[in-house]
């Protein structure tokens, strides 16, 4: 459903009046993504993360430099002017802020919008309903939802158009275990109907369950693709050495950095 060929990402910046210079983020990142499975990305704060996300959805910054190609479903999304169409109908995202919210519409309004500009039918009701929320979660404020609730409203808001593939960035922040999987249990139901989802997260122990494939990102560059069933036991399944020192270094598997 979607293949990132090559991909790199530098920023332009100027360093006086008229020189500039180029910074690279993220470079020579090769995936694929196929319909029905969830593939986790997983790496530190300022890996490339949201980049790989805003890059998909044609949402850089003006002076990002991309270079590479990214395509879904065979149609190219770089090389040219991003076909706008595709955001928020086939390409949806789950942002990383739960300040992407409107504080001042009321949550139902909200998702109605967003079914609206994908030229979808709102049913609010029904997507509350299918993401755990009581119908009267509608008529609350962003400041009266909770954390898990908010995060369930934007997930609605990205699913309003029924897209294809779904790219969440770090949908958990901020959750507790429970809400937490509940999130990641949604995300999972979208590949089982058929979807992809982009799951972008630094937390690879609660993604793990939820994920096929955990492709690691290390300061901009790929340093594993694996299958998320070979991180188990003491990692010797995973074929990369970054993914094994990451796997034991877990606290949860005894902080084996060095073994
Ligand atoms: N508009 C921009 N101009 C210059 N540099 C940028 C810009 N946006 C992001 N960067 C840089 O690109 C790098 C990767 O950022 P990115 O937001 O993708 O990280 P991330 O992996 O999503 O991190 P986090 O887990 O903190 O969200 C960072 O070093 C960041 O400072
Ligand atoms: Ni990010």
């Amino acid at each position: 459903m979607l293949t990132v060929r090559d991909l790199s990402i530098g920023f332009r910046r100027y360093t006086g009046l008229f020189r500039q210079t180029q910074v690279t983020r993220l470079s020579g990142l090769t995936l694929t993504l196929d319909a029905g499975e969830v593939l986790a990305v997983i790496g530190g704060s300022g890996a490339g993360k949201s980049l790989l996300a805003h890059a998909v959805l044609g949402l850089l910054p003006p002076n990002a430099v991309l270079r590479g190609q990214i395509a879904f479903r065979g149609q190219p999304l770089t090389g040219g002017d991003y076909p706008a169409a595709l955001r928020g109908r086939r390409i949806a995202l789950v942002p990383q802020q739960i300040s992407h919210l409107d504080p001042m519409a009321r949550a139902g309004r909200q998702i109605g919008w967003a079914a609206r500009r994908a030229g979808a039918a709102a049913a609010v009701p029904d997507r509350l309903a299918a993401l755990g929320l009581p119908p009267g979660a509608a008529r609350l404020y962003p400041g009266q939802l909770s954390g898990g609730m908010a995060r369930r409203v934007l997930l609605a808001m990205a699913q309003a158009g029924a897209p294809d593939l779904l790219v969440a960035d770090e949908p958990t922040a901020g959750l507790d275990p429970q809400n937490r999987r509940t999130v990641l249990r949604l995300l999972r139901d979208h590949a089982r109907q058929g979807g992809a989802v982009l799951l972008i997260t630094h937390d690879l122990t609660a993604a793990l369950p939820f994920a096929d494939r955990v492709a690691i990102l290390d300061n901009g560059r790929m340093a594993g693709l694996e299958a998320a069933r070979d991180f188990r036991g003491d990692g010797a399944a995973l074929a990369s050495a970054h993914a094994r020192a990451l796997w034991r270094a877990l606290p949860e598997n005894g902080f084996l950095a060095d073994a």
